[in-house]
Order: structure tokens, then sequence, then C-alpha cells
């Protein structure tokens, strides 16, 4: 996009490239991948247009409410070293622009997927981005350190829409996997909230660490880590899935505890360089990655 937006005495040219950050692509690659493995785990057969079509509008609306969140927390990020080269921290991008552009981008996902799925797929891609945008980043995240907890549970929809899109309706898997992203949620997050806690207190954001303290975030990781496993794990004993998955979330999970204890009981002195929290953030990335596609596979295997 070359066109030119006004910005208060300034004229900024809109970048595409601006616009494309501001969707978030990175954190939004796994939201997507995770939406595609629901959608190809479910039983019966989509057409590869209107399956194409339905993770289509399930990364646009992700990519929507990444950008209305950068939107509202422009002055925030400008505060935080993580973010402060943002497009609008930054300053390359007006305001108005990024507005108008996740609102048009929210809106057309969700026509999308209404056209190639279903009410139903519509109508929880609008719950997820309103969660998202209103519950988390407007009202949870600046009040409470239970904020990622809570609003977390926004980005464990995409496996449930992309089996909803296929099938219509909701089944025990989907929300067993709608769960695991939920209870992985809080040590994914504060993994690295420990590491970069001085830019949150600078920002004045109440994330764990800085509220509760070092202590009780590690505590609390475990305690997340130690439930995730279990409910990784359980869609096998119950028969939701076959063995291949038990196997592949029973081996993925015991290395995320083993990382989730080293970080859950130790303690720091100044200086340290957090690497077993660094380790653990990275692993818990991978994690979501590969039991998911653990997912699709079994899946595959049993048909
Ligand atoms: C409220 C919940 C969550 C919070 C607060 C959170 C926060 C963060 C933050 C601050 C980063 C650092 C990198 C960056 O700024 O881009 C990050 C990285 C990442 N997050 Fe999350 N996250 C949350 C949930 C999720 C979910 C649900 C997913 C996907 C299913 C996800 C996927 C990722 C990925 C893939 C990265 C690595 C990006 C990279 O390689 O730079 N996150 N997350
Ligand atoms: C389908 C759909 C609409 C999905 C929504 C996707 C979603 C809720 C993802 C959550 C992950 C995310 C971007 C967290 C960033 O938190 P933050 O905003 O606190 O991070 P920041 O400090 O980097 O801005």
């Amino acid at each position: 996009m070359a066109q030119s937006l006004t910005h208060g005495e300034m004229t900024l040219p809109a970048d595409w490239r601006d616009l494309f950050a501001l969707t978030k692509p990175r954190v939004m690659s796994l939201v997507v991948f995770t939406a595609l493995c629901g959608l190809l785990a479910a039983p019966g057969h989509v057409h590869p247009v209107l399956g194409f079509s339905s993770i289509l509008a399930i990364t646009l609306g992700a990519g929507a409410s990444g950008a209305l969140n950068q939107w509202y927390e422009a002055a925030l990020d400008a505060k935080m070293k993580r973010t402060a080269s943002r497009p609008l921290p930054a300053g390359r991008l007006a305001p108005q622009a990024a507005l108008h552009f996740g609102v048009g981008l929210a809106a057309f996902s969700v026509f999308l997927m209404l056209f190639a799925a279903n009410w139903q797929a519509a109508a929880l891609l609008t719950i997820s981005i309103l969660f998202y945008v209103f519950v988390y980043t407007m009202w949870l995240k600046p009040r409470t350190p239970q904020n990622i907890v809570i609003g977390g549970a926004a980005g464990a929809f995409p496996p449930l829409i992309g089996w909803v899109a296929a099938t219509g309706s909701i089944a025990p898997l989907p929300i067993m996997l709608f769960l695991l992203i939920f209870l992985w949620t809080p040590p994914h997050f504060w993994a690295l909230a420990l590491f970069v806690r001085s830019d949150y207190a600078a920002a004045g954001i109440p994330m764990m660490p800085v509220v509760a303290g070092e202590q009780s975030t590690r505590r609390q990781i475990l305690f997340y880590a130690l439930i995730m496993a279990a409910a990784a794990i359980a869609p096998w004993p119950l028969g939701y899935t076959g063995a291949l998955y038990g196997w592949a979330a029973t081996l993925l999970s015991a290395l995320f505890l083993l990382l989730s204890v080293r970080v859950g009981l130790r303690q720091t002195d100044a200086g340290d360089t957090m690497q077993p929290e660094k380790r653990l953030f990275g692993y818990s990335v991978a994690y979501l990655f590969l039991i998911f596609t653990a997912v699709v596979i079994d899946h595959m295997w049993a048909l």
C-alpha cells in the first residue's frame, strides 16, 4: 500500500510491511497451525477450497486481532524494549490506519468464514476476536495478573474453530485441544515474563512476576505444566485418539515437565542469564507445534 495517511501534522506512508507486522505473523503462525490441525483431525471430508478458505478466515481474523491489540497498546508498547520498534510506537504507521485495517480485516474474516464454512464457525471466530481485543487487551491485561489465564482462552479457540468449520458441530476431542492450549498458555507466557519482567514493570502492566514475584510465578508455572501434561495425555486413555498420539503426547509432555521443574524449583541471583526460562519458553512453542502434528498424524493413521 503506497497510499499516504495523515497522522497529526505528519503524513506517513502506509507500507505493506508495517501492516503485515501489525498482524503479529510469528505468533499467529502457531495459532493458524493449531486451527489447521483442528480442521484436519475432524471426521469427514472437507472440500479443499472451502477448507483453505476457512483457514484463511482464521488467519485473517487472528491477524486482525493482533492489529487491534497493537492499535490499543501503542503507548504501552513504546515503553517496552521488546515492542518499541513496532510500526505504531516507532511512528511508521498512523493509528487510524491500524484501526481501520484491524476492523476491516476482522469483518472480512468473519464474512469469509460464513461463506466458506458455517455460521457456527463464524460465530466462534467472532467470539475469539472480541475476547482477545475486549476481554484480554482492554479489560484484563491492564488490571490483573490473571489476565493471561482468563484472556488466554482466546488463543485456545482456533483448533475448535477449525473442527467446527469442517463439521458444523463441537465434539470432545476439540474441547480437549482447547483445554490443552488454555493450560499451556500460563507456562508459555510466564516463562517469558520472568526474563522480560523489567519491561512489564516499566510499562506498568501487572504481569504475574511483577505483582506476585518471581518465586510465586515459578510455582504457578509448575502447577499449570502438571495439569497441562495430564490434559495433553488424557485423550488417549479416554479413547479419542490412538496410541501414536498417546506416546507422542507422553514424551513431549515429559520434556515439558522436566523443563518446568527446573524453572519451578530454582532461585536466581542478580545477573542470572535466565537460561532455563528461555529454554522453557522456546520449547513451549515447539511443543505445541509437535503435539498438534501428532493429533493429525494419529487421525490419518487411523483412517
Ligand atoms: C494471552 C496469551 C499469550 C501471551 C500473553 C503471549 C505472549 C507472547 C509474547 C510476549 C511473545 C514474545 C514474542 C513476541 O512479542 O512476538 C510470544 C511468543 C510466541 N507466542 Fe505467545 N502468548 C500467548 C499465547 C499464545 C498462543 C495461544 C499461541 C499459539 C497457539 C502463541 C504462540 C506464540 C509463538 C509461536 C511465539 C514465538 C514467536 C517468535 O518466534 O517470535 N502464544 N508470546
Ligand atoms: C482466531 C483468533 C482471533 C485468535 C486470537 C489469537 C490470540 C488470542 C493469540 C494470543 C497470542 C498473543 C498474540 C499474545 C500476545 O499477547 P500480548 O498482546 O499481551 O503481547 P504483546 O505484549 O506482544 O502485545
